[in-house]
């Protein structure tokens, strides 16, 4: 049996043959897009020439260092391909992210980018979304009040569950733009569009990782194949 290693290695090599010459690529974050990071390295060794705009602090350290040639979205605000992972896909390509912490950057780039190719292994697709807690971004000031609107919105949508606050160690988790993160435990989402729009409506939200509508495609390792799932 293929290892989750190899599946998330399967994953990023399938993501290779849709990265073309010259391409500005949004480059995503955790260990599924790392893999992606290092076969990409490698083609550009081999004479690839793409230019990057990474979706983490982590992520653009580790380019840096297998020398992809990087740029920044205020430089690159036009993408044409982000390639990164999910926590969760459904059937419609709808995804839940932020498991890295990532979510807000990787939101930007990928809807800056014409394309979004999720890369995942088989144990990432779910039929209803919310297995994963769900990520939500918020600002540090008030963040209690934030805390409470937040259970209230989705209170008004029959949803209940814990709100833990990320922690690293004893610290709380810092994201990469400064803010917090809480972990929404709600169970199934069986309306993700109308929970993206209510948590939108909450002052101190800054993003939350439920990506709807931007992923098009997705390329899902198995044990024997790399599925190409488009909507
Ligand atoms: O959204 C993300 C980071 O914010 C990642 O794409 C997601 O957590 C999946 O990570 P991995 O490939 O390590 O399972």
């Amino acid at each position: 049996m293929a290892s989750a290693e190899e599946l998330k290695r399967a994953a990023g090599e399938a993501a290779l043959d849709h990265v073309t010459d010259g391409m500005c690529l949004g480059i995503g974050t955790g260990s599924t897009a790392e893999a992606f990071i290092r076969v990409l390295a490698d083609k550009v060794q081999a004479g690839l020439n793409v230019i990057g705009v990474a979706t983490s602090e982590r992520t653009e350290k580790l380019c840096r260092e297998l020398s992809i040639p990087m740029a920044t979205l205020e430089t690159l605000p036009q993408l044409d391909l982000t390639i990164d992972g999910a926590d969760e896909l459904d059937g419609a390509l709808r995804l839940i992210k932020g498991g890295g912490g990532a979510l807000l950057r990787e939101k930007i780039v990928a809807a800056a980018s014409k394309r979004m190719l999720v890369i995942a292994d088989e144990s990432k697709t779910v039929e209803t979304l919310g297995a994963f807690p769900l990520p939500i971004e918020i600002n540090g000031f008030g963040m209690v009040a934030t805390y409470l609107a937040i259970q209230e919105a989705a209170d008004g949508l029959g949803l209940s569950g814990e709100l833990t606050l990320r922690r690293t160690g004893e610290d709380p988790f810092i994201t990469d733009s400064g803010h917090l993160i809480l972990d929404a435990s709600f169970g199934r989402i069986p309306d993700p569009e109308a929970l993206s729009r209510a948590l939108h409506d909450v002052p101190g939200v800054v993003e939350h990782g439920l990506f709807l509508g931007l992923a098009k495609e997705a390329l899902v390792a198995g044990a024997d194949t790399v599925r190409h799932l488009t909507v």
